[in-house]
């Protein structure tokens, strides 16, 4: 904070201080009157994020401190921006009614809202989770945990840093919490990716973790939640209990149990994959994700799903046929489909409004919307039960519509409550007697009012005379100064206005003081009703979050029968073959942004582990090796969701990880260069192939010299045939055409080119995928399309000529081919060289799945020394 110039501190101040003093790290809005107010730094830091003005208080004799504030009731306005800006803000309220307090007002934290624990709707994006991860660095394992205070569900996770690394990039958490201690290790690992926040090393012990989950949910042990032998993974869970107790988040009921996320069930996706194919987010600015295209959901939570469907596609065929089992029946039962939409669309986001009502945060209205709802509900689950489907009829199971809450609700609350529930008028008629009579009371007084009004103005002859109310006086009688000559004796004049007189009389009195006392009552009734009302949802919470879960379900698969139907998608077959066929296959995104003149041209792919196991793919720049790469993993990776694909037909044997090598990500502010990057997403695709594998492999070696890259590609696809326990099946697209030479020499690599043709000097695309090798690669012909000089364009063809007749002069690939076949990692170190066989002891120590890439240069420097 900013040191002040401290005389005498005010009390208030010492107040604001010892609360700083407990959260250093927070900003403190802090309630004075009817604003919340900034001191000091927050001052400084509110003021520029929010736009306001900063002014220095001097508190008379005291200090002279930065203050930076706005009026409490913009609030939402002002704590969402903050949040955002990545600020951890504390709201210090006023714990009792200044007007009783004796001495200073006594004020507390009421909430901190924190990046990553957050109910406010504004902060919320509707269609996003937020979790709050906690991560436990333990050398070469780590748990991790995530949670999503606004919708209660709570994950956890243990494994390497491969494996926490791609989690994090899956689930985007908006904070990460570690421990303190693991600062460094923490930094290392995953730098300022993420907003952090360190918490005290005593949280993070397995005891410390197993007690507050146990307590937590009210359990022996954690058996029930298949968690009980993951000891990192609940210290972060553990970790998390403790920040919501730290931020003030007491009322969690809504979080009721927790799961592991089982690594084996769903496809792995590495990072790079999970990003080159452009899943959630684009690559590029106003690039188009996949989720983009797939999310025809109407409801948030069914948004919710499926992105972590997306990100998590699955492996269990049975699990899948059954998704794309539903989709099928509503493709084929468009009406049913469309009604139950209709019924989708009208429910609002019941998953955190359920967990509004969990930690006290409901209002009125929002209440009435769960209402509105689960009677959506009742019918979507009607005609679900009616469908002779097991799958369905079980989706139907699990729509729990509490009708005796609903019931409640619509029996005690209006129609259309206000936001506030100090504003009345929330609760029906004829549901509480004295409430009935105080509110006959109220407006019966306020007809009197207004009797007494026409009487005044008639018995005294002023016509404009007016009731009005003001804290101040109360009631009072208003006239004009032009009349104010026949007001009567006995009135009391209150103020004078500049073309007015108030007046306040005994009658008005007697009367205000049996209204406003009905009126304070009237609120005080209503109030607690409403309680009881959130008091009873609270007993819903459980079904009525199974229910929000399984209309997201239901709401995903129409999705999917939508863009079916829409885009004319097929319902690929799952097989436990190792064998894909796509027949016809489209690119899910490229597709529709073009017209339907020029409509995307659809190609065959065929992989397996016996034939074809690796297809080297030449074609020019621009060509279309790209996208046939990408549309055939994306193609797989929809099927696996459940949906269905672009394709005319789609054979998928059941696929357990995508690989993918796609284009140059460049990552220079971290000092890796684009070859680096490439070489080390290469080693972690190599060193974790099975045979059920799908790798993309996009111009691999193209960040170094001719040789290097040539020489590094063609390794490579000896590699993955070679591979003695996984046949991973492969596309390569590449630029060196010498790599066409391979399939020559292995049964299992076949050749194929996207198809241009030359026509005057120019080259039309035609996108087809054809058997064989090419010859060209166009480049030059790609310049000249892009604009370049004519100049440059006839000096590059003259170069290419003479360039060309020395390359046959040399035949760079019969000389590839004179090196040993096979197994030509080994050759290096089955010498018997002493540099060579500490080399390879050096190598073996290497483990290139834990290592940054920093690390890997270092290693790499070190071993050249060893060789010098
Ligand atoms: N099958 C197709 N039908 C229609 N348009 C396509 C098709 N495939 C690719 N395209 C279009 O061509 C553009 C270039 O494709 P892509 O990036 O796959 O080429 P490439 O051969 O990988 O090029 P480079 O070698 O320069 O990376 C795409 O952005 C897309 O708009």
């Amino acid at each position: 904070m900013a040191k002040t110039k401290t005389k005498k501190e005010t009390p208030m101040m010492k107040q604001f201080n010892a609360i700083k003093a407990k959260h250093p790290t927070a900003m403190l809005l802090f309630r004075v009157g009817d604003f919340y107010e900034t001191f000091g730094d927050d001052a400084i830091t509110a003021s520029k994020i929010l736009d306001i003005v900063l002014t220095k208080r001097s508190n008379g004799s005291a200090s002279e401190t930065a203050l930076a504030g706005f009026p409490h009731h913009s609030l939402d306005t002002y704590l969402p921006k903050l949040v955002k800006a990545g600020q951890r803000v504390a709201i210090v309220d006023q714990l009792e009614d200044p007007k009783t307090a004796k001495g200073v007002v006594k004020r507390g934290i009421t909430e901190l809202v924190t990046p990553g624990v957050s109910m406010n709707d504004n902060v919320l994006s509707v269609k996003q989770n937020n979790y709050l991860a906690a991560i436990h660095l333990h050398k070469k394992e780590m748990g991790i945990s995530f949670l999503d205070i606004s919708t209660g569900e709570f994950f956890v996770a243990q494994g390497d840093q491969n494996y926490i690394d791609k989690l994090l990039q899956g689930f985007s958490p908006s904070e990460v919490l570690y421990c303190r201690t693991e600062q460094e290790q923490y930094n290392e690992i995953f730098g300022d990716t993420y907003p952090t926040f360190r918490q005290d090393d005593w949280v993070y012990t397995s005891e410390y973790g197993y007690d507050k989950l146990t307590s937590h949910f009210g359990t022996k042990n954690l058996k029930g939640f298949g968690i009980e032998n993951l000891p990192l993974a609940i210290i972060a869970a553990g970790a998390i209990l403790n920040y919501l107790e730290l931020t003030e988040h007491h009322h969690i009921d809504h979080i009721h149990q927790i799961s592991r996320i089982q690594e084996d069930k769903y496809v792995w996706l590495d990072k790079f994959t999970a990003r080159s194919l452009e899943l959630i987010f684009p690559q590029n600015e106003g690039g188009v994700p996949l989720i983009d295209i797939m999310d025809k959901c109407v409801t948030p939570m069914g948004a919710r799903l499926l992105k972590k469907w997306t990100v998590l596609p699955l492996k269990d065929q049975k699990s899948i046929d059954a998704r794309l089992n539903v989709v099928h029946h509503f493709t084929e039962e468009e009406d049913t489909a469309d009604e139950i939409l209709s019924h989708l669309r009208q429910i609002t986001d019941i998953e955190r409004l359920i967990s509004k009502v969990a930690v006290g945060r409901v209002n009125p209205r929002e209440i009435v919307f769960i209402k509105k709802a689960l009677q959506h509900a009742a019918p979507i689950k009607d005609v679900l039960s009616k469908v002779d489907h097991q799958e369905i009829k079980s989706i139907a199971d699990r729509i729990n519509t509490c009708k005796v809450l609903v019931d409640r609700i619509e029996k005690e609350m209006q129609d259309n409550p206000p936001l506030n529930p100090a504003q009345g008028n929330i609760i029906r008629t004829g549901v509480n007697a004295e409430l009935d009579e105080l509110r006959t009371i109220s407006h019966s007084g306020k007809d009197f009012l207004q009797k007494i009004q026409e009487r005044e103005s008639e018995r005294t002859g002023i016509p404009s005379l007016k009731i009005g109310y003001n804290k101040v006086f109360g009631y009072y009688l208003e006239v004009r100064n032009t009349h104010k000559d026949k007001v009567p004796a006995e009135w009391i004049r209150k103020s004078t206005l500049v073309n007015a007189e108030r007046y306040i009389t005994e009658e008005l009195k007697q009367y205000e003081e049996k209204i406003l006392n009905a009126e304070g009552q009237i609120s005080v009734i209503e109030n607690k009703l409403f309680m009881d009302l959130v008091h009873a949802a609270t007993e819903y919470i459980s079904p009525i979050q199974q229910t929000a879960a399984t209309l997201a379900k239901l709401d995903c698969l129409l999705s999917f029968a939508t863009n079916a139907i829409e885009y004319d998608y097929v319902k690929p077959e799952i097989t436990a073959e190792k064998a894909l066929s796509i027949k016809q296959g489209r690119h899910p995104v490229i597709e529709r942004q073009l017209s339907v003149d020029d409509p995307y041209v659809p190609n065959d792919v065929y992989l397996d582990t016996e034939e074809q196991q690796i297809m080297v793919i030449t074609g020019p720049n621009m060509s279309g090796k790209s996208a046939l790469l990408r549309q055939t993993a994306l193609i797989v990776l929809m099927a696996q969701m459940g949906s269905f694909v672009p394709a005319q037909s789609a054979t998928i044997g059941i696929v357990d990880k995508v690989f993918t090598r796609v284009g140059a990500s460049d990552n220079l502010s971290k000092g890796e260069s684009t070859f680096m990057v490439e070489m080390t997403e290469t080693a972690s695709i190599l060193n974790n192939i099975s045979d059920r594998s799908l790798i993309l492999m996009d111009e691999i070696g193209r960040g170094t010299s001719t040789y290097d890259g040539v020489s590094i590609a063609w390794a490579i696809v000896e590699y993955l045939h070679n591979h003695k326990k996984a046949r991973a099946k492969t596309l390569f697209a590449t630029h060196y055409h010498e790599l066409n030479e391979l399939a020559e020499d292995f049964p299992r690599i076949k050749n194929f080119n996207v198809s241009v043709k030359e026509h005057q000097k120019k080259i039309i695309f035609l996108r087809k995928l054809k058997e064989g090798g090419s010859e060209h690669s166009f480049g030059i012909h790609v310049a000249q399309l892009a604009g370049m000089p004519q100049k440059v364009v006839r000096r590059s063809e003259e170069i290419l000529e003479h360039l060309e007749q020395d390359k046959r002069k040399e035949k760079n690939t019969e000389r590839i081919k004179e090196v040993p076949k096979d197994n030509y990692q080994l050759s290096i170190f089955d010498s018997v060289d002493p540099v060579a066989k500490k080399l390879k002891e050096e190598f073996e120590k290497v483990d290139v799945n834990t290592m940054t890439p920093i690390e890997a240069m270092l290693k790499l420097n070190e071993l050249k020394k060893l060789l010098s």
